[in-house]
């Protein structure tokens, strides 16, 4: 977020981009992107269809290549990074659509987490199952060990993927549109899921498209609009901004068009 804003001298910016463009042919999907995230806060990106939030994110875990900017990650730069060895510096991800093997039960697509980063012998298979174990007892479903992603309820598979990523013991989660397609009482579980996960310290970037669930969750926002960073800060004026409520009323596209 913007220097200015910290509560304390300096909080310690876990990720860094700079001047982060993702450009496909003539689409400017992100367009000169610029902002840090805040160790152990919530941030939130919001923005209306078709603004850039999926293609930052996978900028992020470097699934879609950089048109040109930089990416920093604990002070390095990652940016050359292939997205395999993203997970192995410290960033998960959840995604749009869940994604859970569906002939496997919730303690095995937990562990599908840890296989990359715990490959090898008996005791890394040991160290893998313990971090499966904790992260589903965090994310709240260490009951559902045996049971079948397609008897789960949606709420609960979102929670498993989560709990996947986590098993990663990540310093960096970002999800992707965790709360959609869900009714009100399982988006307030998962935003409480991810207040718990911040008091352990956990950073995490979000991409929701319910601003309501935003403001109640996150520390601070980003809203993009065509690629770009239109305002930043704390939730409640962010919204306010007529500049934000102009993207979502579309009233930009008119003007652009
Ligand atoms: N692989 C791609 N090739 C070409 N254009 C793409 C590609 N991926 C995204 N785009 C375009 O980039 C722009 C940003 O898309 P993106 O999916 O990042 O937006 P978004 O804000 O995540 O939208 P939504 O809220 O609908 O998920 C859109 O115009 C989209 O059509």
């Amino acid at each position: 977020m913007s220097r200015s804003q910290n509560d304390s001298a300096d909080p310690r910016m876990i990720f860094e981009a700079d001047d982060v463009a993702v450009h496909f042919g003539g689409v400017k999907a992100v367009d000169g992107l610029t902002f840090g995230l805040p160790e152990g806060k919530i941030i939130g990106i919001l923005g209306p269809n078709g603004s850039g939030k999926s293609t930052l994110v996978g900028a992020i875990t470097r699934h879609v290549p950089l048109t040109r900017g930089t990416l920093k990650f604990l002070g390095k730069d990652y940016a050359g990074d292939e997205p395999h060895l993203v997970p192995h510096r410290g960033i998960a991800r959840t995604f749009q659509t869940v994604r859970l093997l569906e002939e496997r039960n919730v303690l095995e697509n937990v562990l599908l987490g840890t296989d990359s980063l715990t490959a090898g012998g008996r005791a890394a298979r040991r160290l893998g199952q313990e971090r499966a174990e904790q992260a589903m007892a965090r994310t709240g479903c260490d009951h559902l060990a045996k049971v079948r992603p397609d008897e789960l309820s949606y709420g609960n598979r979102r929670r498993v993927e989560i709990a996947r990523a986590i098993a990663m013991e990540p310093k960096l989660l970002l999800l992707d549109e965790p709360t959609a397609g869900m009714g009100r009482a399982e988006k307030e579980e998962i935003s409480t899921l991810m207040l718990s996960l911040r008091a352990e310290g956990l950073t995490q970037l979000i991409v929701e498209h319910d601003v309501q669930m935003m403001v109640d969750t996150c520390d601070s926002l980003l809203a993009m609009n065509f690629g770009k960073l239109i305002v930043e800060g704390e939730p409640r004026e962010v919204v306010r901004n007529p500049a934000v409520q102009e993207a979502y009323l579309g009233k930009q596209a008119v003007k652009h068009a």
